[in-house]
């Protein structure tokens, strides 16, 4: 077939050349004669040929003197099956392979840098890299929203909300919270009850009380029960959208169609949230929630005469509120069920650091178990701030943060990261050096009193990242953690149930229990530590 084709174009050439230029005719006549011996086929697999000699060399070339394959075992796709379902003993492997590694998946050179110093260097470049999203992740939270902003305007910007997350701020947000942490203290309870107390699956326990907490922090009392609850039973399908590996272009009744439905309906919630909260600040309203927090500053700004203050905080509209405010669902969501799920199964597991938590939570409140949450009273609780740092060590929610290379940087001595590279500064090595914390595999909160040298070790401290990004959230979390278990441990008592796969890690954006975390919860008296059913 593709040899009478050919015939016709060498006849056609023929007849041209005779008449124009004979010596340049004959040149292409040869080439056109060569082709029309060759079938289709053969041009096909010389293009795959060539196709995957390219692949190989790009790879070689990228690679250059650092840790990773010699060559692609799997041609064009890597190890992109691997990637599918993640397994931190992969992850670790590779970071035990170098200081920097890669691994090549389809078109994308993906570098990963796994000491403190190349992680920190490349949290604090800037100029070279920024945040990599999934291509739908912007389609999901619309291309509008501030995550995507960089450089000069990433940084306006994020002062602009700092504000929301000040000490002072969150204390405005703990007393609705408190009762969140109330009504599921209660809530697990029952949940353990209607399965006569026998050990169950916590993990979407977990996930549905931190997207509860975030709500209420975040829109106070305009948002509803319902509507709560609605978003807490949805949200894991945006989890689910924005996994690294997925579909970019958004089909319907795919994973990533439903997580745009579900984002969509949670930003109109949050939209409709902003208005009340508006109308809440030009009342002189107290605020309660992050929303109000963020009126009253834009309300505040209008009658300041400090060009600062107007300048940061212009008038935000309802629609960019409620992007930002799901950004910051978005960022709590994953990583605080993570926490949550480690903090809850380590202190079932060792009674004597749960017995120290519940005598300093009575003693902070000097022996008044009712005593309401404020920031002066999760201040005093130390011991608890340091078996929350020590679990956030021991299990970091994040274990990477990918980011893009912008131009090609200069990372180490010997490595240039090219342009369009994937670069991944990795958290968990630094948090788990020997050289700063002794037994790093040991659960040991006592690591971080005053003055140790795993305080001192700022350096090693990468839990919320570093840099430009570095989360926005890392107090609200300290600050909601304190309050949370002080209260579970005062009055529930929980016991896990331990299998072989409590401690093996799974991989699911951030981490968990492998075995999805076995639990039941009891009624315990405060004063007495009496348990009841
Ligand atoms: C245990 C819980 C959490 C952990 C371990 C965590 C960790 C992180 C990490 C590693 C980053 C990337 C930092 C970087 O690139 O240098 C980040 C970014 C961020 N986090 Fe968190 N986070 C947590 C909870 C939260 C919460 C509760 C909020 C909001 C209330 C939040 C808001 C953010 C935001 C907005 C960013 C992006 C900041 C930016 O791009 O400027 N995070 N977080």
């Amino acid at each position: 077939m593709s040899g009478l084709i050919l015939d016709n174009v060498v006849e056609d050439i023929q007849n041209i050349t005779t008449t124009t230029s004979p010596s340049s005719g004959n040149v292409v006549l040869n080439a056109l004669n060569y082709l029309s011996t060759i079938s289709y086929w053969k041009i096909f697999f010389t293009f795959i040929f060539v196709g995957l000699v390219w692949d190989q060399v790009s790879y070689q070339i990228k690679k250059g003197s650092i840790a990773g394959p010699n060559f692609k075992v799997w041609p064009i796709i890597g190890p992109f099956l691997e990637s599918l379902d993640p397994k931190f003993e992969e992850y670790k492997a590779k970071w035990d392979s170098g200081p920097l590694s890669c691994v090549s998946i389809f078109h994308k050179f993906v570098v990963i840098a796994s000491t403190r110093e190349l992680a920190r260097k490349i949290l604090q470049s800037p100029k070279f890299v920024k945040p990599c999203v999934v291509d739908v992740a912007i389609k999901i939270l619309r291309p509008s929203n501030w995550v995507f902003l960089d450089g000069k305007e990433h940084t306006d910007y994020r002062k602009s909300l700092n504000g929301l997350f000040t000490q002072q701020a969150l204390s405005q947000y703990l007393p609705s919270q408190e009762l969140v942490m109330d009504e599921y203290i209660k809530k697990f309870i029952e949940f353990s009850k209607s399965n006569d107390y026998k050990p169950q699956v916590y993990f979407h326990e977990m996930r549905e009380i931190m997207c509860a907490l975030s709500l209420k922090a975040f829109c106070g009392d305009y948002i509803t029960k319902d509507q709560i609850r609605k978003v807490a039973d949805d949200y894991y399908l945006v989890t689910a959208a924005l996994e690294l590996v997925n579909f970019p272009i958004i089909l319907p009744y795919t994973k990533t169609w439903y997580g745009k439905k579900v984002a969509d309906m949670t930003m109109k919630i949050f939209e409709g949230c902003a208005q009340m909260a508006k109308d809440h600040a030009a009342k002189n309203g107290k605020p309660v929630c992050v929303l109000d927090a963020w009126a009253k500053l834009i309300h505040d700004a209008k009658t300041s005469d400090d060009p600062d203050a107007k300048f940061l905080h212009r008038e935000f509209s309802n629609r960019e509120m409620s992007e930002a405010v799901f950004t910051f669902l978005f960022a709590s969501q994953d990583a605080s069920s993570s926490l949550a799920c480690w903090l809850f199964q380590i202190l079932a597991d060792r009674p004597d650091v749960l017995q120290k938590v519940r005598e300093e939570q009575l003693e902070v409140r000097n022996g008044n178990p009712k005593e309401r949450l404020t920031l002066p009273l999760i201040d005093k609780m130390k011991y608890t701030n340091m078996v929350i740092k020590e679990t956030l060590r021991y299990r970091p929610p994040v274990l990477m943060v990918p980011y893009v290379v912008k131009k090609n940087f200069p990372v180490a001595d010997n490595y240039t990261a090219p342009k369009g590279a994937m670069l991944i500064p990795t958290l968990y090595p630094a948090l788990h050096d020997p050289e700063v914390y002794e037994n790093p595999d040991d659960f040991i909160p006592e690591r971080w009193v005053e003055g140790s040298k795993a305080n001192e070790a700022k350096r090693n401290w990468l839990v919320f990242g570093s840099g430009p990004h570095v989360c926005l959230g890392q107090k609200y979390v300290m600050m909601t953690f304190a309050g949370l278990i002080g209260k579970f441990a005062l009055e529930s008592n929980w016991e896990h149930e331990i299998t072989p796969l409590s401690e093996t890690i799974k991989v699911f954006a951030t981490i968990f229990p492998k075995d999805d975390l076995l639990l039941t919860f009891k009624k315990r008296d405060p004063l007495t530590g009496q348990i009841s059913e």
